[in-house]
């Protein structure tokens, strides 16, 4: 399994491009056929993808976290990002379409996923954490997950949040996971930004066109670098870093959480106007 350690707040001062690149995000998770996986030191999230054509993928074995199974001390959420699917847990079918979500509980043993058509795949972007409680697995449609609208359109902000894996949707251990969506025209998620001390972060954008990019701001408010992301990428940020982004084109977002708990008001609030 691919590894990422994490940095201190410091340490990317004497980063380079390629360096922030390799330290902060993953790259090429979304590949035909094949199921991938990262393992991050940020609150031991793991963060993945599956995209199955003609075969279903399946894992379970808890080898790379040195458990028999892979969810036996651990609970994971997965947000189909592709055509329509479906994933199997220990042997029961849970059709996902775009933008539905699955949260699997502790304990789980069997993971299968599939799509309904090859031509057509589902993506079906993961995040697993640490667990020490059980919640039953179950699907979260986008119609059942929970909306927030954020921003002005008149500022280029205005945005639709959706949680899926929350206290007040679907609960978990300590995942928190959803997806944000921004309207034709709108630029900017997350802004004006925000720190949450106490939960690291994972965003895996999405919907966004190949001649398209994100400028993605990170690192202290007073010493802010940017990471530029492509279609499928993942941007692993530190419970110290913000986390904001601004496309050339549409685009959308999954954000995973989880670190000390999962109160989404235990945030800090940055006015753009503190960064540097
Ligand atoms: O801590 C919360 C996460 O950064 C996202 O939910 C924020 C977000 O989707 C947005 O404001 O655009
Ligand atoms: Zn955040």
């Amino acid at each position: 399994m691919d590894m990422r350690y994490g940095a201190s707040p410091g340490d990317i001062d004497g980063m380079k491009t390629d360096r922030l690149r390799a330290e902060f995000m993953v790259e090429g998770l979304f590949q035909p056929g094949q199921l991938r996986m990262t393992y991050t030191h940020l609150d031991r999230m793991i963060v993945g993808a599956a995209m199955p054509t003609d075969t279903p993928l399946e894992f379970g074995d808890g080898a790379d976290v040195g458990t028999p199974h892979f969810f036996d001390a651990r609970e994971g959420g997965t947000a189909n990002l592709g055509g329509s699917g479906w994933v199997e847990v220990d042997g029961t079918r849970f059709a996902l379409a775009n933008r539905d979500c699955l949260y699997i509980g502790r304990g789980a043993k069997a993971v299968r996923l599939g799509s309904d058509d090859p031509r057509q795949p589902a993506r079906l972007y993961l995040n697993s954490v640490p667990a020490g409680a059980d919640h039953p697995t179950r699907a979260i449609t986008r119609a059942e997950s929970k909306p927030i609208e954020f921003g002005q359109r008149e500022r280029g902000n205005f945005r639709q949040l959706r949680m899926y894996i929350h206290p007040q949707v679907a609960p978990s251990c300590l995942l928190l996971m959803g997806i944000t969506d921004l309207p034709e025209g709108q630029v900017w998620n997350t802004q004006p930004p925000h720190l949450h001390e106490r939960r690291m972060e994972a965003y895996c954008y999405f919907d966004l066109a190949p001649e398209d990019r994100v400028f993605h701001f990170m690192g202290r408010p007073d010493n802010t670098r940017h990471l530029v992301v492509q279609n499928g990428d993942v941007v692993l940020s530190p419970a110290w870093s913000i986390h904001m982004g601004a496309g050339t084109g549409r685009y959308g977002f999954v954000w995973g959480m989880t670190g000390e708990n999962q109160a989404y008001e235990d945030v800090d609030p940055l006015p753009v106007s503190a960064l540097r």
